[in-house]
């Protein structure tokens, strides 16, 4: 399999004759693991056509160590590609293909929900998020585009992203795939010793805890518990954990009935950044 590196090549491949063919777009940063293969299979069920983007945003980092370290095997991701349909494009650009004019983030409105959680801790990183997404939707035009909920706060950007922007996709989610013990897949895991790769699975049981609690308490009461058991746990530092109404990703004061809710951490290990989510009701 053969990855296309430029966007007239891609252009062409793609050869957009009105059809009633479907495209369907994962995007990805590489180093592909079973989370993205799940959104992979998902895209390929659904369209007739699926372009999958590997392209690690410089504009997305706001820690130049973060963006350095991040894992990088571009022939294991075409293997794992081709293993799920040999037909899928693969579309992997080099920086200066997709910022030939600058390398600095557009700036978006996103009507305050990036002010919050992975928006306040990671500065500009939906800017650089929405400069990317945005530009491979305009470079592709997939009729349906593939998310998981591990990112849940860059979701709910992107189907803003769309309305504001007016992009004519469907955003579709995809639910979070786990490691046998519970934590979150994700590329950066890749990074962390085998040993606290294994006890890493106290975040997600955590998660499930305050998910109970959340049925009796108070989000104060949960806030605090959590924050307790990290205070507790010395391999892991908790960054953030918040409670929030799925919709506005506004930190809960009071519980409103059929509103749903949803628990979300980050977590250092190794100083290695992780994050998870988990609806509450
Ligand atoms: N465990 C997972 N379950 C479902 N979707 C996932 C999972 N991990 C990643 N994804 C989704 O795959 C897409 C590409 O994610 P990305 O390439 O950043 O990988 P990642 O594993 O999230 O890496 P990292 O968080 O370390 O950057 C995103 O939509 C992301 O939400
Ligand atoms: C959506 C994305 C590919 C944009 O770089 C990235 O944020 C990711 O992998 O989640
Ligand atoms: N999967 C989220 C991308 C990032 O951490 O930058």
């Amino acid at each position: 399999m053969r990855p296309i590196e430029t966007k007239k090549e891609l252009d062409k491949i793609l050869n957009r004759t009105p059809s009633s063919n479907t495209l369907g777009l994962v995007p990805t940063m590489g180093a592909l693991h079973k989370g993205h293969l799940a959104l992979v299979k998902k895209a390929v069920q659904e369209n007739d056509r699926v372009v999958v983007s590997i392209f690690v945003n410089p504009t997305q980092f706001n820690n130049k160590e973060d963006l350095v370290k991040y894992p990088k095997d571009l022939s294991k991701d075409l293997e794992l590609i081709e293993s799920v349909d040999p037909d899928i494009i693969v579309f992997a650009p080099s920086v200066e293909e997709i910022y030939a004019q600058s390398v600095r983030p557009k700036k978006y409105d996103f009507q305050g929900l990036d002010n919050v959680m992975e928006g306040e801790f990671r500065d500009d990183h939906f800017n650089g998020v929405g400069t990317i997404v945005e530009q491979l939707f305009s470079l592709i035009q997939p009729n349906n585009a593939y998310f998981g909920e591990k990112d849940f706060q860059q979701l709910r950007i992107i189907k803003k992203l769309v309305e504001i922007q007016k992009i004519p996709v469907n955003i579709i989610p995809c639910p979070i795939v786990r490691e046998d013990h519970g934590l979150a897949m994700s590329s950066r895991n890749e990074r962390l010793s085998e040993n606290i790769r294994l006890k890493a699975g106290f975040i997600f049981k955590t998660l499930q805890t305050a998910k109970e609690k959340f049925g009796t308490k108070s989000a104060l009461k949960v806030k605090e518990w959590v924050k307790n058991q990290f205070l507790k746990e010395e391999d892991f530092e908790m960054e953030y954990f918040e409670i929030a109404d799925v919709e506005t990703l506004s930190p809960l004061k009071r519980k409103v009935k059929n509103k749903k809710y949803r628990a979300f951490i980050a977590v250092y290990a190794e100083d290695i950044r992780l994050i998870d989510n988990i609806a509450l009701n």
